[in-house]
Parts: C-alpha cells; structure tokens; sequence
C-alpha cells in the first residue's frame, strides 16, 4: 500500500473525516482520471450531506473502494521539486521615497512553502508583490527557471497574486468558476468536473449559486483560492489569506495548501504573508521575519545559533510565585498578557516539569526558541 494511502486510511479509521475527504480529492486530482475524480467528488457529496450525523456504510464502502483504485496507479504519485523562482538581492524603494524594502534574496522550489511574517507596514506585501513581478524593482534580479520565456505575459500568466482585499465578482461564484476554467483551456465535461472538484474541495457547493454580496469575506477568500487554482499556476502568491478566516478555517486552508503545493497534478510553490506567526510556521518551510523593509530572521539559519531557550507562559500564577518556583533559572518578562521565560540553563520540557512540580497552574505554554516570535 503506497504511503500516502495508507495515511488517508488512517485518517478514516480514526475518524479524521474532513482531513481523510480532502486528502482522497487531492489523491484523485493526482491520477488525472476524470472517472476517479467524479467519485471523490461523490465522496466528499456524501459526506457533507452526513457530516452532522452518523456517517451509511456506503460511505466507508466507496471511499475504501476509490482508494483502492487510487492505489493501483500510485507510480504517478512521484512528486519531483524543481527550481521555480530566484530573487537575487530584489529591492524595492518607492518613489515617495518613505519605504525602502532592502536588498533580500530567496529562493522558491516547487512544494515549497514561503512565510513572510512581520508587523503592520513593514513591507511584507511590497516583498511579495515584487516576487509576483507585480513591481518594478529598484535593484537586484528575478529569474523563473521554469519558465521558458519569463516575459511580463508569462510571468502574469504563470504567477497568481491573491489580494488582501479580493475584487468584487459578478453573477453567481458557479458561473465564476467555470469561466475561470473556461479561460484556462478547461472546456465540456472536463470543465464541469473540475469545478465540481473545486467546490466540493474549498467547501464552497453550499454557496455555488450566491453572490458576490450573499457570502462572507472568508468564503470570497476561498473563492478567490479555488478559481485561482483552477488556473494551475504555478507559482502562488497570497497576501494575508487567513485575515477573513476563523481559526478552524486558517488550520485547514493551511494543511490544504502544504498538499496543494506538492500536487503531482499541479505542483506549486506558495509564498504567503501572515501576522499569525505560530500557524505559517507550523507549515511553512522557511519563514522570513519582515521588520523596517529587512529581514530580521529566517528559520532554519540564524535558529541553530539560538544561546538561549525562551518561553511563552500564561498562568494565574503571579511573578514572585514564578520567580520562587524558577530558583533563578530563567528570566521572567510580563507584557500584560503572558510571561516570556528565557533561560540558557533549561530547555522547554524541563521548565515545563520544574512549572507543573512546582504546582504552577498553566493555561498556554509554547516552546518560541526557533520561532520568529521571540523578535517581535
Ligand atoms: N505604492 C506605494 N507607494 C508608496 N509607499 C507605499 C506603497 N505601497 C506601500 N507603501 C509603503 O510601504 C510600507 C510597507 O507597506 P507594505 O504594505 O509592504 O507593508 P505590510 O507589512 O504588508 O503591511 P500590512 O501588514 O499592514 O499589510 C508602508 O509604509 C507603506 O505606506
């Protein structure tokens, strides 16, 4: 059984529905077999239609049954990445002359996951409309290997940019998709089913034949994600996705774009700006911290010289308790809401125990050594 299957079989014997559903439609895409594909997308019918009750044994039955089939075509699951995108020292000064993005370079593979994280007006949306080649730059290069000709046309047609604010559409968001499709040479019954696929993967059938002014600002996100992808880019640049979403949403919009981007069907890379630091690095693969037009951190580099293990707390507990209980340990800060504990004694798992030895009651704890949050 290949790996992945047997990952969403797991998923199924545990009761991971909403995972297991998505993870048999993005398998489905992947064999490029219209007739699979209509069965996940029955699937994934059946089990919104049942979601809230007890899930028919003819559920368990076709999900078992497709992925069986799915199985038996598991060579062309070989995800391969390749080089897609070089920025090499990109800078960006406006004309006004207030902000300067400062000369960075980044490199994006294909399945790969870029997070540029930082506070309000820190150039986090100029670095990536730059990347997009939305801007001019003021210094450095762009180079697109993949492309054979990354001309302005290619580069627009290949590199999908997703606005904070997502344009006012008109007609139905069904219609919308469809033309999306249409455009992109997805005509007839392929046209019908992809979209299908779309709706039914973004979680959007229930609003297919609404408007514009009848959805939420969250759903117009997913919206504007589904008839992006219907595009196939191949590069995807989203501009603080997860501002319009619930929590619940902002998890799942995030483990779905990890698949996404390493779809066999259509591989991506995926570069997105966030404030929620903890969620883009728990998937993105490298996350660059914006601060003034530079990048403060990257993960993976500066992280392996980390001296010091800090700590974010929240307890009841006041400081003199903490202090006790820490016995000079770490160095104990208060910002209002929660404590940061850094010690270059203890790492996080024993300032845990020596805390819940030490009867502190705990509400949140988080390990932020490696994490971007412990420059903001
Ligand atoms: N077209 C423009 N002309 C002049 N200055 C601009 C332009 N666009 C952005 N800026 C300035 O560049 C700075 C960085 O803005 P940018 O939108 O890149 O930051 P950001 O980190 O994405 O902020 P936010 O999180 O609020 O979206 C800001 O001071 C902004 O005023």
């Amino acid at each position: 059984m290949h790996t992945r299957i047997a990952e969403i079989q797991s998923y199924l014997q545990h009761h991971d529905f909403s995972l297991a559903v998505r993870r048999i439609l993005d398998a489905s895409l992947d064999t490029a077999d219209g007739t699979l594909l209509k069965e996940a997308i029955q699937v994934s019918q059946t089990y919104r239609q049942y979601k809230e009750g007890e899930l028919p044994a003819a559920f368990f039955e076709s999900a078992n049954s497709l992925l069986s089939k799915i199985n038996a075509v598991t060579e062309r699951f070989a995800f391969q990445p390749a080089r897609l995108v070089t920025a090499s020292e990109i800078g960006k000064t406006y004309d006004s002359g207030y902000f300067s993005l400062e000369p960075i370079s980044i490199q994006v593979n294909t399945g790969d996951i870029l997070g540029v994280v930082g506070e309000n007006g820190n150039g986090k949306t100029t670095l990536l409309r730059c990347m997009a080649g939305q801007l001019a730059l003021s210094s450095g290069e762009l180079d697109f290997p993949l492309l054979e000709h990354p001309d302005h046309y290619a580069i627009k047609h290949h590199v999908a940019f997703i606005p904070q604010r997502i344009p006012k559409w008109y007609g139905l968001l069904k219609d919308n998709l469809h033309f999306a499709a249409a455009i992109a040479g997805v005509t007839g019954e392929e046209n019908t089913t992809m979209v299908d696929f779309m709706l039914e993967r973004l979680d959007l059938t229930p609003y297919a034949h609404l408007t514009w002014n009848q959805i939420s600002s969250g759903y117009r996100t997913r919206f504007e994600i589904a008839r992006i992808l219907l595009q196939k880019p191949r590069l995807l640049v989203l501009d603080e996705p997860l501002a319009n979403l619930d929590i619940n949403a902002q998890q799942s919009i995030l483990t779905d774009l990890r698949f996404m981007a390493k779809s066999v069907h259509n591989p991506m890379g995926i570069l997105l700006s966030s404030q929620q630091l903890h969620e883009v690095e728990k998937i993105a693969d490298t996350v660059l911290l914006i601060k003034d037009g530079t990048c403060l951190f990257r993960t993976g580099e500066q992280e392996k010289t980390a001296t010091a293990f800090v700590i974010e707390l929240e307890t009841t507990a006041n400081r003199e308790t903490l202090l006790q209980v820490l016995d000079g340990k770490g160095e104990l800060q208060f910002n209002g809401g929660f404590y940061t504990i850094t010690s270059s004694k203890l790492p996080a798992q024993e300032v845990l125990s020596t805390l819940v030895t030490g009867s502190i009651p705990i509400t949140y704890f988080r390990d932020i050594t490696h994490s971007t949050k412990r420059f903001l």
